[in-house]
């Protein structure tokens, strides 16, 4: 809940101010502003290759869900992604994993790419348990789906107690449990349909981790909170991925 409608343009050109001798076709980046700004910034990227998406959405396709927002309302408002189940809606707002569930069915009956959070506790961790909650979250959220969903589809690892703090995951616990997040879909959904998904990370990056943690062959891309609020800030980000991922593919 940060930034205005009239703080798009701003943001869109600070960003191409800033990136206009990286190739940027060698990245798929996309911003998730505040629903009332979307329509704005999807005007003030124009033909920057910079995807637009939702912070959430209702999973029905219309009704009587006063206040709430459909698939076809952020498509109407330019998104092509929806980010759902972030650590806050399930814990101010009471969402579960079940409802996750029909809001990512939703999304993918409506053409959109659902941007999924998970992530365990700071209990889960202290108790070894990391891994067991993020397999219940994954199985709960993908049931139902079919191996040809999966590359419509994003992971987006955020350690709750990652988030909103000073430091990110250390790379060898983003990458222990990203190769867990990759075993659960390969069980699932074979080897092949596994790797069409990307997971990226997410829980307080900044320009100082930034370039560690998207090098790590298990990372395919990065999730930015209060370091993308500002053009500029998420600028740089974007520059540092640019500039240093070893992988020859898109992060
Ligand atoms: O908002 C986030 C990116 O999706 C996420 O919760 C991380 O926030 P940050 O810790 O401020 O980067």
């Amino acid at each position: 809940m940060n930034n205005l409608a009239a703080d798009a343009a701003r943001y869109a050109s600070a960003m191409q101010a800033a990136l206009s001798d990286v190739d940027l076709s060698v990245l798929d980046i996309f911003v998730l502003p505040p629903f009332t700004a979307l329509p704005a910034a999807a005007a003030a990227f124009g033909d920057m290759p910079v995807a637009i998406g939702g912070q959430n959405m209702h999973w029905a396709e219309s009704g009587a869900w006063t206040g709430e927002i459909s698939a076809a309302m952020l498509k109407d408002a330019g998104c092509t992604y929806v980010e759902l189940a972030h650590a806050e809606r399930l814990k101010h707002f009471g969402e579960t994993y079940e409802c996750v569930r029909l809001k990512v069915m939703a999304a993918l009956r409506a053409g959109l790419s659902p941007i999924i959070c998970l992530g365990e506790s700071s209990e889960d961790k202290d108790l070894d348990r990391a891994d067991e909650a993020l397999s219940l979250q994954l199985v709960t959220v993908l049931s139902g789906l079919a191996p040809t969903h999966l590359q419509h589809i994003v992971l987006a690892y955020e350690p709750r107690w990652a988030i909103g703090v000073t430091e990110a995951a250390s790379p060898s616990y983003v990458a222990a449990r990203h190769r867990h997040l990759r075993a659960v879909l390969a069980e699932r959904f074979g080897r092949d349909a596994a790797e069409t998904v990307r997971i990226i990370y997410g829980g307080s990056v900044n320009r100082d981790n930034a370039m560690v943690l998207a090098a790590l062959p298990e990372v395919d891309g990065l999730f930015v909170g209060r370091q993308a609020w500002t053009g500029e800030g998420f600028a740089e980000i974007v520059r540092i991925v640019a500039a240093h991922s070893p992988k020859g593919d898109k992060a």
